[in-house]
């Protein structure tokens, strides 16, 4: 549960969600939640029982409870981070700015630890997806290379073969998201591990995928 800020207190001081005591002082960078892009940051320039005076970066003056405001991390890569667990902040305006610096520079997948998000490109990718891809990741640490649907193939796959048990693999997203796209990676990539033995004349391959 997210306390109410204390107005004695000297330094303002919020809670995180995630627990962690964060102070917000004048001269702190936010983020203010935006009707239009959801989540606009700025600079605290007064506080007054509870409430903070922000200027916004598109210069627009607004004031906000203490507790709806999030500290922004200044000091974030300019490239984003391949997993969220490495954000300082992992409050859900540093995960979608993370995301979305990802995905200008054309990086769809980024990990929360061994979870994989995907962010519809909206456009054919096909050099993530070719067999010269699919070999690099064959047996790859996990977390070595950059966050692909492959890794998460191969170590499923992998799993299920030490193990010996049967695996899956949940890929949830809402309509449009890119769920059957994702999938149909997947099952390209446990034919490509599954190898091109052919049974009456088709391949593994060719028998998963339907081709
Ligand atoms: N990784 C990707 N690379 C290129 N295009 C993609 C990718 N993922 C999704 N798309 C594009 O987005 C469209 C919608 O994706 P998809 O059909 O996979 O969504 P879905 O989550 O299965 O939707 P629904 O739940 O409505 O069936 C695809 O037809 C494709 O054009």
């Amino acid at each position: 549960m997210e306390p109410e800020p204390n107005d004695d207190l000297k330094l303002e001081e919020i809670m995180t969600s995630w627990g962690t005591a964060v102070n917000i002082i004048v001269g702190s960078h936010v983020w203010v939640e935006d009707p239009d892009v959801a989540w606009i940051d700025g600079e605290v320039k007064k506080i007054t029982n509870g409430e903070a005076e922000i200027e916004r970066t598109d210069g627009k003056k607004v004031v906000r409870k203490l507790s709806t405001i999030y500290p922004k991390d200044v000091e974030a890569q300019a490239a984003g981070v391949d997993d969220m667990t490495k954000l300082s902040y992992l409050h859900e305006p540093g995960v979608l700015q993370n995301l979305k610096t990802r995905y200008e520079l054309n990086e769809i997948y980024t990990y929360t630890g061994n979870i994989l998000i995907a962010i519809n490109p909206f456009q054919k990718l096909p050099h993530l997806y070719d067999s010269h891809m699919m070999q690099q990741y064959k047996g790859a640490p996990f977390g070595e290379l950059s966050p692909h649907v492959f890794a998460i193939a191969d170590v499923a796959y992998r799993a299920m073969v030490h193990e010996g048990k049967s695996n899956s693999i949940l890929v949830s997203g809402e309509s449009g998201a890119g769920k059957t796209e994702t999938t149909k990676m997947l099952m390209r990539y446990l034919a490509f591990l599954g190898g091109r033995a052919a049974t009456e004349g088709r391949t593994v391959e060719q028998q998963v995928l339907g081709v």
